[in-house]
């Protein structure tokens, strides 16, 4: 940890003047407001010893991180089988929000969890009696995985989404349409739980902390608890390894060799796994949607300490 320490904040430094050459996400109109220039990492390793540098203060949301947990959430509710029946496991090289190969390619089950049309699905498979014991369902498992029982919506986001969100609503319906979705699911409430998820509030923290519960293959190595069985974590890695960096997953698996998972607001999830869970913020994204200092400051971590996996 004090190797990593030594040279963080120079690292931070040094990845954060290419947010000049990135744009925050303004197609949820509430995230254009954050902050261009901000960068900030936390990396907690299993004793709880961690590190952090740059702008870990500020909260942002999970946007597509969210997918990771809740598709956990969703294989613990229903078991392989049928989650698989419902998403395939393939990258699709297409935008995360693209529908083009729900039309072209036989079944028409999304591709993969993690594309918008495969999260509003995971959405539909958690248990819950109605959209607000569904939500609620979520964020417990999110608050317990982060170990942080204030971890929160923020509605101005989700209202931001919930407005003009009319890409994910013809998702929706089309998966409808298909029979992916159940003829009685109610689409409105279906969008409702899934623009929620999207909308949890967290800090570099909370996003390291919750990252440490996968690499350590599912027992919290903080308290020894056992939360998500082995084989789930698994799934979990695999498809943030090939699809959790949208159709960049390749060119991140090439520099960073890390498991990873990034979201609109700039936030990234990654993990070294059996040692460290880290968090990352940088709202300024690049031309794939990732962020572009978050990116370079994971690649310059993973070269010098050797963390690639492969
Ligand atoms: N890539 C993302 O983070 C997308 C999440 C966002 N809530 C959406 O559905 O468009």
């Amino acid at each position: 940890m004090e190797q990593i320490q030594a040279v963080l904040p120079e690292w931070v430094e040094a990845s954060r003047r290419l947010t000049e050459r990135g744009k925050v996400a303004a197609y949820i109109p509430e995230l254009a407001k954050a902050p261009k220039n901000a960068l900030g990492v936390f990396i907690v390793n299993m004793e709880g010893d961690s590190v952090s540098a740059g702008d870990c203060g500020l909260k942002f949301t999970l946007q597509s991180i969210s997918k990771v947990f809740t598709l956990i959430l969703a294989l613990m509710d229903h078991g392989e089988q049928t989650i698989f029946s419902k998403v395939g496991m393939e990258p699709t090289g297409e935008n995360f929000n693209s529908m083009i190969k729900l039309e072209l390619v036989r079944p028409g089950i999304p591709f993969n969890p993690f594309i918008n049309a495969g999260a509003i699905t995971i959405s539909s498979l958690i248990r819950g009696d109605g959209p607000i014991e569904k939500s609620a369902r979520i964020l417990q498992f999110f608050r317990h995985l982060a170990s942080n029982d204030t971890l929160d919506y923020d509605l101005d986001v989700y209202r931001s989404e919930s407005e003009t969100g009319f890409l994910n609503r013809s998702l929706a319906y089309y998966l409808k349409e298909n029979r992916v979705l159940n003829a009685e699911e109610d689409v409105e409430d279906l969008l409702a739980v899934y623009f929620r998820h999207c909308a949890v509030k967290v800090t570099c923290g909370d996003l390291g902390r919750m990252a440490l519960v996968l690499a350590g293959d599912g027992v919290d190595p903080l308290t020894g608890k056992a939360m998500i069985p082995r084989r789930h974590v698994q799934i979990a890695k695999t498809f943030m390894t090939t699809c959790g960096m949208y159709n960049a997953s390749g060119e991140f698996a090439i520099h960073v060799g890390l498991p990873a998972k990034s979201g609109v607001s700039g936030g990234i999830l990654s993990i070294v796994p059996g040692r460290y869970g880290i968090g990352v913020l940088g709202p300024a994204l690049n031309d794939k949607g990732n962020s572009v200092a978050g990116v370079d400051l994971l690649r310059r971590l993973s070269h010098a300490f050797d963390w690639s996996l492969f």
